[in-house]
């Protein structure tokens, strides 16, 4: 049987994503059919691939966590894997959703798999509440600020990172004065001790002044990308527990291959601010199944 699907295309600070917009009689994909979409030479190409999913649609324990929700953001990698959030995906998804009238009002709701996020409307793109943020391993943070070591090509040693949950897993490293961002390798997965059980994003954070990191990121499941809101978020937290948690430095800005993210640290919440684009829209057959 021949499947097409309607899809659409978008960005957030070059983070890409295939989109597939509602319809009831799409086929659930299985992972060959996901990174078929997201390969750059014989798919659409992404970092990630959406499902815009009606609430009603949603598997129940997204749906009985859905609140005022009324689309659920089904995500998964460029490998296939299933991620719990995606931070840049949630404005793109919100995009998709304004330019398609599926919501109305500047401000709105939206199901993740690590649960309901306020979207709201801010000048050229959006700004989303991401939740509540933890130290992966509170112990180990306080008393040392690090919990964990990464080791990437292009450091001469294993660096010390902390670990931190955003919904979804990151590891973030403070880079040394003396080794260049710009430099390192992330073409294969950084290697991290401990091992996180069910990996994580790793992000490579150059302080640039109070309020503004520089970061790279190798993200689970899709390798390096040109950003990760979440990932964004998790440097600024990072960085600014390292600082001593400074009140007068909860606004950062992110730079990313891609471009800027705006951060604000809120309590034990944090906001993550920037850009969306849709760049494209059409239609792809599906490889036939074996
Ligand atoms: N790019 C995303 C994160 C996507 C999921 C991640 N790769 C994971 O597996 O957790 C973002 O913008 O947050």
């Amino acid at each position: 049987m021949v499947t097409t699907l309607r899809f659409a295309k978008g960005h957030g600070t070059l983070n890409d994503f295939v989109l597939l917009p509602p319809d009831d009689d799409a086929p659930d994909l299985d992972a060959r059919e996901v990174t078929f979409l997201c390969d750059r030479r014989s798919g659409i190409g992404a970092d990630g691939l959406i499902r815009v999913v009606p609430i009603a649609l949603a598997p129940e324990e997204i749906r009985d966590d859905s609140g005022e929700a009324q689309w659920f953001m089904d995500y998964r990698n460029h490998d296939g894997s299933i991620a719990e959030m995606c931070g840049n995906g949630t404005r793109v998804f919100a995009k998709y959703l304004v330019d398609h009238h599926l919501v109305s009002g500047s401000e709105f709701d939206i199901a993740t798999r690590a649960g309901v996020k306020r979207v709201l409307t801010v000048g050229d793109g959006f700004s989303t509440d991401l939740g509540p943020w933890r130290l992966t391993r509170p112990a180990e943070a306080a008393e040392r600020g690090m919990d964990s070591v990464v080791q990437v090509v292009g450091a001469p040693v294993p660096l010390p990172a902390l670990s931190l949950d955003l919904g979804n897993p990151h590891t973030v490293v403070a880079l040394p004065q003396d080794v260049d961002l710009g430099g390192l390798d992330l073409s294969a997965a950084p290697h991290i001790d401990p091992h996180p059980e069910h990996g994580s994003n790793v992000e490579f954070v150059r302080a640039v002044e109070p309020g503004q990191v520089s970061m790279r990121v190798h993200e689970r499941g899709a390798g390096e990308t040109r950003s990760c809101g979440t990932g964004a978020a998790a440097a600024a937290i990072a960085t600014w527990w390292w600082a001593g948690q400074p009140l007068d430095q909860l606004a950062w800005n992110v730079d990313v291959p891609g471009g800027r993210l705006g951060v604000r640290i809120d309590g034990d919440r944090v906001w993550l601010s920037g850009p969306a684009a849709l760049v494209a829209e059409g239609t792809v057959t599906l490889p036939p199944r074996p």
